[in-house]
């Protein structure tokens, strides 16, 4: 996979350097910026200005076992919430300017649409949440969803999920790629109580018990541990990556996709910024294996991509401070 430009981040780290601002003073900004400028090939760069969210939907047998403080209903509610323009997510892609696409890959409804793999991903520590057939359907799903936004124009993608019991799916993945207990990853999701946290916890280490060394071919993983649409997620991230398109990443289900990503092709985590900490531990151990530092830490643990939209902003101020701020030699006689 092609990285992000190294000469220009060079000719950007130069630019950082001499605008007139005191050195370093932009502090995670500057550094935001400079990876902004690598990705988009160019210095000073153009602020995004085409951002898109997609928002992956889904259900999951696991919720049927205690691991979710909300019962499964709620996903299709929500997507319909998406839909109408009134979930959190929308409030804050309108006042950020950030388009908003919802993709039902496995919700468990009546609805057909032309994304759909199948009602519900398998509970996965009772069996595999998909077929491989089933994955490579869910995987060519997301990549054309990334086709689609990049070729009409996308210059930044961010990545959203919407699915009651996804973070255990998403927990078990990030276990799988690490080698970790399952005791090390599962949280609270949407505010499971202790119980929960200990079905939880059981749930997860069943299922890398029963998946157990096929979890060391990524995309076998997605079949066993994951789900429809975690697999159509993984492929968003990684057809962007591949296409030299940066992402913003939001909270576990986002971060777990681009750690799988990244283990099918090294390399996609260099095309992504994580938007922000969410408070389920997998997502912080992921990020760090990625080498990615959260930009906001807010306690949010939403989901549906909130995490990725409110950082939007930090990448539109990294640039237009790379591209709009003075240099220090142009303000000083002889300089
Ligand atoms: O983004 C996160 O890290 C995150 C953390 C906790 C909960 N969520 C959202 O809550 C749902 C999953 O939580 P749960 O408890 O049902 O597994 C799903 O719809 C996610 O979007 C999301
Ligand atoms: C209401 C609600 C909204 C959500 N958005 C993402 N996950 C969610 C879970 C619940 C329960």
């Amino acid at each position: 996979m092609r990285s992000p430009d190294a000469e220009v981040r060079r000719a950007a780290e130069e630019r950082l350097a001499g605008l007139a601002t005191p050195a370093g003073a932009l502090g995670r900004l500057g550094d935001l910026a400079l990876w902004w400028a690598a990705c988009q090939g160019q210095v000073p760069p153009r602020p995004p200005a085409d951002v898109r969210l997609a928002i992956f939907a889904g259900d999951h047998g696991v919720a049927a076992h205690g691991v979710s403080a909300y019962p499964a209903a709620i996903t299709q509610a929500m997507v319909g919430t998406f839909e109408a323009g009134r979930a959190g997510v929308n409030a804050l892609a309108r006042a950020h300017d950030v388009s908003v696409r919802v993709v039902d890959v496995s919700v468990d409804s009546e609805s057909t649409g032309p994304h759909k793999v199948r009602r519900g991903s398998g509970a996965i520590h009772l069996e595999d949440a998909l077929s491989p057939g089933e994955t490579e359907r869910a995987l060519a799903v997301g990549e054309q969803v990334a086709r689609e936004e990049l070729a009409a124009g996308a210059d930044l993608l961010l990545s959203g999920d919407m699915g009651i019991g996804n973070t255990t799916p998403a927990a078990a993945l990030v276990a799988a790629h690490l080698g970790l207990p399952a005791s090390e990853v599962v949280g609270r999701g949407t505010g499971v109580d202790a119980a929960g946290l200990a079905r939880k916890t059981e749930v997860v280490d069943a299922a890398l018990r029963r998946a157990g060394d096929r979890v060391e071919d990524p995309v076998e993983a997605l079949t066993a541990l994951g789900s429809a649409d975690l697999a159509a997620a993984t492929a968003y991230v990684l057809t962007a990556a591949r296409a030299g398109v940066p992402v913003l990443l939001d909270g576990l289900m986002a971060v777990a996709c681009a750690l799988t990503a990244d283990r099918i092709e090294p390399g996609v985590a260099a095309w992504c910024a994580a938007g922000h900490r969410s408070t389920e531990p997998a997502q912080s151990i992921a990020l760090d294996k990625l080498g990615l530092e959260p930009l906001l830490d807010l306690g949010l643990r939403l989901g549906e991509g909130s995490g990725a939209v409110a950082a939007v902003p930090l990448v539109r101020s990294a640039a237009a401070l790379l591209s709009d701020v003075a240099l220090l030699s142009e303000l000083l006689p002889g300089g």
